[in-house]
């Protein structure tokens, strides 16, 4: 606007509050004027006084005036930020009041002016001047401090403010852009990358914060430095590099995380690249992130474990890697079941935020000597009938699902097997817990020793069944086996196939669906969606708390379907290995 313009609208401004004043009172006034601060899309006026108490002052009233405070005025004490409530804390580190002194300015932040403090764990913001009001509706989602361990990165801005009546007393040209994220207030879990302007008419204030919480987040050593990042562009509905691209690689690069990308060529091409890290690769990424489906983040861990089997000096670079999983596949269950969603910008924060949640891992051994390593779920009966013949109608995107499911339902076959497992005894709330960030029972409390050991034994084929005491057995027609590892959440159940297994508790939940005649078997599966599997409400199912299962069909066979991969063969042993890898993510919030 030109300049004209804005002073005329300014004095129309004034002359207006004059008005208001003389027909309302101060009271009037006061209230338009703090309307105008909250509402303006652009505010950038601070009305010295409100205060009352001034008003009988020798002063008085006319001395009122628009003005912005200097932002290196001193205002009075600020509280420290909160430290955040969240899993993965305990792998961070506090920094040093000494390395990072406090320090306090004054900014401006959307609306209001508050003075802003900067601790050794984050910054913290205080409203000044008598704008209560305003300052509450500024950081709605989150809250009047920031941790450091949220914060992506800070950059210094400079900008000329333009000539709109909004921006003509602006002074503030230099500004502190903090890269964090807020919380969804509509959908749990979800996450959105977000952007704090500190804005100031310092230079050298600007530059200051910006180089001090630079360093501060240097120094947390859980954050990711380099990826390794896998894609698979044919998963699920084709969108991965997209969802790369567009998703995914701003809110890294904003993080200022070094990321290798390759794309896979072939089914098994991402187990491959991995396995065949060489030993400088594997100390120098910090990760690796599949961008695809189930089965992509599959093929990754799998590479991942074998990786450690290969040498002492492998298996110790290769334990401190995180797996990330972006989703961009048909199902997507271990994305949504480690964050809670199955957003792509809250699984890319998670990893740029170097988040971290043990899981657990089956270990599955095959009669025919071949083994691989799950962690969602491994089924046999409908599910693997479903597979089998999904995988013949590929070229129809997800809805092949749905096809083969209806088609594996309509058979209704039902199949002859010995069962046997190795129950553990749980008392009935924990059986009946659902897996939170910083769960209780995903806690292993075992000496280092214990752990060293622990993390070998997933090497070791699963043992056999009857070896150790405490197996039992049963023998029956199943329509369906499951063994689950983790809740398998998905679009399709929200709450989980399995909603009471946990992330890293050490337990697979072993599902038995005996024989039913198809109805019954539709309304078992109709309940899933809205309740996952529960045993209690019908008759023909049964779930165990478990550690480790053998299944040994009789007769005629069906498929095993290990998280969406079919086995060669169908003689089975499963044992779980607790959080046995540990995946950037804080669990469900
Ligand atoms: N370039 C490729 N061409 C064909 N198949 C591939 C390629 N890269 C990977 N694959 C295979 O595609 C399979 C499925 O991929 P992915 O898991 O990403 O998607 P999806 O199966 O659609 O999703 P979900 O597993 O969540 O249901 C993987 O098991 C992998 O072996």
């Amino acid at each position: 606007m030109a300049g004209a313009d804005a002073s005329r609208s300014i004095q129309v401004a004034a002359s207006n509050a004059r008005f208001v004043k003389q027909e309302h009172g101060w009271e009037k006034l006061k209230d338009m004027l703090e309307g105008f601060v909250s509402d303006s899309e652009h505010p950038i006026l601070h009305f010295d006084s409100f205060d009352p108490a001034r008003r009988d002052s020798p002063s008085g009233p006319s001395e009122h005036r628009f003005m912005l405070p200097h932002p290196e005025e001193s205002l009075g004490s600020v509280p420290p930020p909160q430290p955040r409530d969240n899993s993965g804390a305990a792998q961070r580190q506090p920094l040093s009041p000494s390395r990072v002194p406090a320090v306090e300015a004054t900014f401006r932040l959307r609306r209001s002016l508050v003075k802003a403090r900067l601790t050794d764990t984050g910054l913290s913001f205080h409203p000044i001047s008598s704008q209560p009001r305003v300052f509450s509706s500024f950081l709605p989602l989150l809250g009047n401090a920031v941790a450091f361990d949220d914060i992506l990165s800070a950059q210094h801005l400079e900008h000329t403010p333009c000539l709109s009546v909004a921006c003509l007393p602006c002074r503030e040209r230099h500004h502190v852009v903090i890269n964090t994220f807020r919380r969804s207030h509509r959908k749990q879990c979800l996450w959105h990358p977000t952007r704090l302007l500190l804005s100031t008419q310092s230079k050298d204030t600007a530059r200051q914060w910006t180089e001090k919480i630079n360093s501060a987040l240097a120094m947390l050593s859980h954050r990711p430095h380099a990826l390794l990042v896998i894609l698979n562009p044919f998963g699920g509905a084709r969108k991965a590099r997209h969802v790369w691209h567009r998703h995914v690689r701003p809110i890294l690069d904003t993080a200022g995380i070094q990321c290798t990308v390759m794309e896979t060529q072939k089914p098994g091409h991402a187990k491959q690249v991995v396995e065949k890290l060489t030993l400088s690769q594997a100390n120098s990424f910090d990760g690796i992130v599949a961008v695809g489906g189930d089965g992509l983040f599959q093929e990754c861990m799998n590479g991942l474990l074998a990786l450690r089997s290969l040498s002492p000096e492998l298996a110790a670079a290769a334990k401190d890697m995180r797996l990330g999983h972006i989703p961009a596949g048909s199902t997507d269950a271990v994305a949504y079941s480690i964050n809670g969603t199955r957003d792509e910008e809250t699984a890319a924060l998670h990893i740029a935020l170097g988040d971290r949640t043990p899981i657990d891992i089956m270990r599955v051994d095959t009669a025919d000597g071949a083994s691989r390593f799950a962690a969602c779920v491994a089924s046999y009966g409908y599910m693997g009938d479903l597979l089998r013949q999904s995988e013949h109608w590929r070229w129809m995107g997800p809805f092949r699902y749905t096809l083969a499911g209806t088609m594996a339902l309509l058979y209704g076959r039902a199949y002859q097997a010995r069962v046997a497992y190795l129950p553990v005894e749980m008392d009935q709330p924990s059986r009946r817990s659902v897996c939170r960030s910083q769960c209780d029972l995903c806690t292993p409390a075992t000496s280092p020793a214990e752990h060293a050991a622990h993390a070998e034994a997933f090497l070791r084929p699963s043992k056999p069944p009857f070896q150790t005491a405490g197996w039992r057995s049963a023998e029956g027609r199943f329509k369906s086996i499951m063994a689950v590892v983790m809740p398998c959440r998905s679009d399709k159940s929200v709450l989980g196939l399995s909603p009471y297994s946990h992330l890293a508790d050490g337990r697979i939940v072993l599902v038995l669906v005996h024989d039913c005649s198809i109805l019954d078997y539709l309304r078992f599966l109709a309940s899933i969606p809205a309740r996952g599997i529960q045993a209690d409400r019908f008759t023909y199912v049964e779930t165990i708390d478990c550690t480790a299962v053998s299944i040994q069909p009789i007769g005629v066979e069906s498929a095993w379907n290990v998280d969406g991969e079919l086995l060669k063969n169908n003689h089975v042993t499963a044992e779980a290995h607790q959080a046995l890898i540990s995946v950037f993510a804080r669990g469900v919030e």
